[in-house]
């Protein structure tokens, strides 16, 4: 049993935040140590938790001293996962992101990372979608002249599109296939005619209402088709994901991490 892994949520207020929190409030392996979020954030100074039981911590938007911190926990945007990452290397601290919709810039500092800190991105923190990428591989290995579609759905206040997940999917489809999605994804339909091109991975987006998160991938042949797909209902899933992968990554060498390998030392266990 090690000492609590001392810890930070990066983008505390929002929807991921809020579900981390709420998790983490009694989670004793955790000594959660900075409660973060942007500037204009109205809960800026409040208490973070209410109760007899609330201690004294409070919403900031500063990080804290060298040596106060093991791990990070971001699920914020590209300013506030750019800010963790600054202060993860800086400081020798683990640093697990969730967040989505990064720029080419952003995400090679985060390719450049791991020479520093340990480094644990995922699009998708649900053991789910670990299995649904796994079975897409076999499928799209399988079923490699099959037409690819992938399609997802999310709330109407996600920001990016497609979704982080809908394009690892696609990435290990295309990997799977010995393509790139560079080369071979298909984003908008609009403009174009003339038949499907053969090979290419189609996306498609669905946005509305209060969806958690949705992806499907359809391999489609002549007669018969495969559908696979995964329904999150409830947010805790990613929330648990990202606090398990936090405890396994704290500690951990530098390195590129990612949940497979959890996954993989935690069966072998
Ligand atoms: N990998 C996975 O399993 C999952 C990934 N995600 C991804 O996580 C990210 C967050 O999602 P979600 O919680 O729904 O989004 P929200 O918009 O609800 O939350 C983002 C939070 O980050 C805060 N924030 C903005 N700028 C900064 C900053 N510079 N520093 C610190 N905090 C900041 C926002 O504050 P304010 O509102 O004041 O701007 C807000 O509280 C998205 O990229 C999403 O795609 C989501 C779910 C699962
Ligand atoms: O923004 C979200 O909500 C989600 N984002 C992630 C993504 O972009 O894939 C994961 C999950 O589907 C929820």
């Amino acid at each position: 049993m090690h000492p609590p892994v001392r810890l930070a949520v990066n983008g505390a207020t929002g929807r991921m935040g809020r579900a981390l929190l709420e998790l983490l409030r009694d989670d004793s392996r955790f000594e959660l140590k900075a409660v973060i979020t942007s500037a204009h954030a109205r809960q800026i100074n409040t208490p973070v938790f209410t109760g007899d039981d609330a201690g004294t911590l409070r919403y900031s938007s500063a990080w804290p001293a060298p040596g106060v911190l093991d791990a990070v926990i971001d699920f914020s945007g590209s300013a506030g996962l750019a800010a963790a990452l600054e202060y993860c290397e800086t400081n020798g601290v683990a640093l697990v992101t969730g967040t989505t919709g990064l720029d080419a810039s952003l995400t090679q500092r985060l390719d450049n990372a791991h020479q520093r800190i340990p480094l644990l991105r995922a699009a998708n923190f649900s053991l789910g979608v670990a299995v649904l990428t796994r079975l897409l591989r076999e499928a799209a290995t399988a079923l490699r002249d099959w037409d690819l579609e992938i399609v997802e759905a999310h709330h109407g206040r996600k920001e990016d599109a497609p979704s982080g997940t809908a394009l690892a999917l696609g990435k290990a489809a295309a990997d799977a296939r010995g393509t790139t999605l560079e080369h071979d994804a298909v984003y908008v339909r609009e403009g174009l005619t003339g038949p499907r091109p053969a090979g290419t991975i189609g996306f498609a987006v669905v946005r509305g209402g209060d969806i958690v998160g949705e992806h499907q991938a359809l391999l489609i042949g002549q007669g018969e088709r495969v559908e696979l797909g995964h329904r999150a209902t409830d947010r805790s899933i990613f929330a648990r994901g990202a606090i398990e992968a936090a405890y396994w990554l704290a500690g951990k060498p530098a390195g590129n991490y990612d949940l497979d390998a959890m996954l993989a030392e935690r069966r072998a266990k």
